[in-house]
């Protein structure tokens, strides 16, 4: 049976939430009429165990990919925290049906950009490099290659594209003409002050933090606030620094073995042919949810007791 699509709302709610908005693999809910968190400034994120390779959400889920996830997530707001940046989670008291792989955040004014911050180029903005030698703007010294570390940490944002759509990146100049400069400013030192935080303890833990995407918002407060998922394999590139090598893609912490699997001659997919990738054998999926609890042990330094 197929997972709910992105695009569908899914059909049970989590007791006590409606439907707010859905993502690839996370749904957003608020609070239901008469519910205990009923006119409380809250929503509910939750993360599903879809997984998504080339742009494709697969029919294949990876069981515990949500709980993994979100304790991940969990675990880098706390130390966020402690190094003093304000986040949007408030509780992990969340319904039964989504224990573990959900969180309650204060409910925020979203700034309608995607704050990235990348230690190393690959991606889009290698890309982007090739074909001008500079990244949202930003000149890069010639020569660099597919996972080249850069010589300091750049802020290059982008545009939240609808559903479906590629973000697409655009200058700091741009974002200034979106966000007005001040808030352009305060995002970018936010980003690149957060990545320096996490590139240091991922460093530490022998994993490299290539690049990750910052969501930002504003409470009732006016305080501005990081917000969505952060510093997870879903919305950051996590090298193994023992296998680093520039010059060809890194593999990916988490989703090799999807992707290498989806190109092999195995899987009799063609990524060019635009139909939807075939369902992963088993052998992939539980090399995929040990990679996924590799990293939060590597990163945490724990183990997740389920
Ligand atoms: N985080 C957060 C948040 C918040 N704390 N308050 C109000 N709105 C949002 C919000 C609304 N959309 N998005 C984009 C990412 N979503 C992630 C989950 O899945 C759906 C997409 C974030």
């Amino acid at each position: 049976e197929l997972p709910p699509s992105s695009e569908d709302p899914p059909e049970e709610y989590p007791t006590g939430w409606v439907h707010l908005s859905s993502g690839k693999v996370r749904e957003l809910y608020q609070p239901a009429p008469g519910s205990s968190w009923d006119g409380q400034d809250v929503v509910l994120m939750v993360a599903s165990d879809r997984i998504s390779a080339y742009d494709h959400v697969l029919s294949t889920p990876i069981p515990d990919k949500g709980i993994i996830l979100t304790q991940l997530s969990l675990w880098w707001f706390d130390q966020l925290e402690a190094a003093g940046i304000s986040h949007h989670v408030v509780s992990v008291d969340v319904p039964e049906e989504v224990a573990g792989r959900a969180m309650i955040c204060r409910r925020l004014e979203m700034v309608e950009a995607e704050c990235i911050a990348r230690g190393y180029l690959t991606g889009s903005g290698l890309a982007e490099y090739r074909q001008t030698g500079a990244v949202t703007g930003l000149q890069l010294p010639e020569g660099l290659r597919d996972g080249s570390a850069l010589d300091e940490p750049i802020f290059t944002p982008s545009s939240k594209a609808a559903q479906g759509d590629h973000d697409e990146n655009i200058s700091f100049e741009t974002l200034t003409e979106t966000v007005g400069v001040d808030l352009a400013m305060r995002l970018r030192e936010a980003t690149l002050r957060i990545y320096s935080l996490a590139e240091s303890t991922c460093r530490a833990a022998g994993v490299i933090l290539a690049d990750t995407k910052l969501e930002f918002g504003f409470d009732a407060a006016g305080t501005l606030t990081v917000a969505d998922e952060v510093l997870t394999p879903d919305s950051s590139r996590f090298w193994p620094a023992e296998s680093w090598e520039p010059g060809a893609a890194q593999p990916s912490f988490d989703k090799q073995f999807v992707r290498d699997w989806l190109t092999s001659s195995e899987s009799g997919w063609d990524r060019s042919s635009g139909q939807e990738p075939p369902a992963l054998p088993e052998k992939i999926v539980s090399a995929t949810r040990a990679r996924y609890l590799e990293a939060y042990e590597r990163l945490t330094g724990t183990e997740l007791v389920f």
